[in-house]
């Protein structure tokens, strides 16, 4: 049987008092790569933010790698954050310090303490996303494919059970957008699971795979010829 690591039932996200989607059911397994698409303002962040506890999950049920969303504390965050690797559109990286500080910095903040430990993590994780040459780089000194490349592998670095990329190709020319693609397509195919929130169908097209919908504030899979 596949190991579930997302379950909605009859779900509602809401942003503050307003319903943004309801009755929502969504599985997610282990091994997955599933794209959530929809027109802007249709909820998928909202929906991605709920995932991560960014919102609360106030009704209808959801468990996300361990955690059970409705019943989720304030201090259950971070543990669940742990579990997750989240990749932004405008990849959120520090820019006072290098690359490697940007990743040594997630590992002390998540209890990471012995220090060669820690460098052969840094490595692993940069070599996975081809960047293992750049680390000693600034992120303004890096493209922005390269920069997405590197906070993906920031999501990397606690061997996470989901990642949650909300629209990580948003910021990206198409090319490059292509070039990040590849480096989601390869850690999936290397056992990562992916949920990935776009807009972008001409990626969708090029790298065919399970695809959500937000419309009329409800959520449903499509089929490739219907998007
Ligand atoms: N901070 C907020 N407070 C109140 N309402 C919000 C907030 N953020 C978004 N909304 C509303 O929630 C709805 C869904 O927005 P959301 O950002 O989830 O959509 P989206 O599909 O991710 O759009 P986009 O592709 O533009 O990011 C919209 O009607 C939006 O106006």
């Amino acid at each position: 049987m596949s190991e579930t690591v997302l379950e909605l039932k009859d779900a509602s996200i809401f942003q503050k008092e307003n319903l943004v989607l309801s009755d929502v059911s969504v599985t997610v397994n282990k091994g997955d790569f599933i794209y959530l698409i929809g027109k802007t303002g249709t909820g998928k962040s909202s929906f991605m933010r709920t995932l991560y506890g960014d919102l609360p999950l106030k009704k209808g049920e959801g468990h996300i790698v361990d955690f059970d969303l409705p019943s989720l504390k304030e201090k259950d965050i971070p543990h669940l954050r742990r579990k997750l690797g989240v990749v932004f559109q405008d990849f959120k990286l520090l820019n006072d310090r290098t690359v490697n500080a940007n990743l040594e910095f997630v590992l002390k903040a998540t209890g990471w303490k012995d220090k060669e430990q820690m460098k052969a993590k840094i490595e692993e994780v940069l070599d996975k996303v081809g960047m293992k040459t750049k680390g000693f780089k600034f992120p303004y000194q890096l493209s922005g494919g390269e920069q997405q490349r590197v906070a993906i592998a920031r999501a990397l670095l606690n061997d996470p059970e989901l990642i949650l990329a909300d629209e990580p190709t948003g910021n990206l020319d198409p090319q490059t957008s292509v070039e990040v693609m590849e480096v989601l397509m390869e850690i999936n195919k290397n056992g990562n699971t992916i949920l990935m929130a776009t807009h972008d169908y001409a990626l969708i097209l090029k790298y065919p795979s399970k695809t959500l919908k937000c419309d009329g504030a409800k959520v449903f899979e499509v089929v490739q010829k219907s998007l």
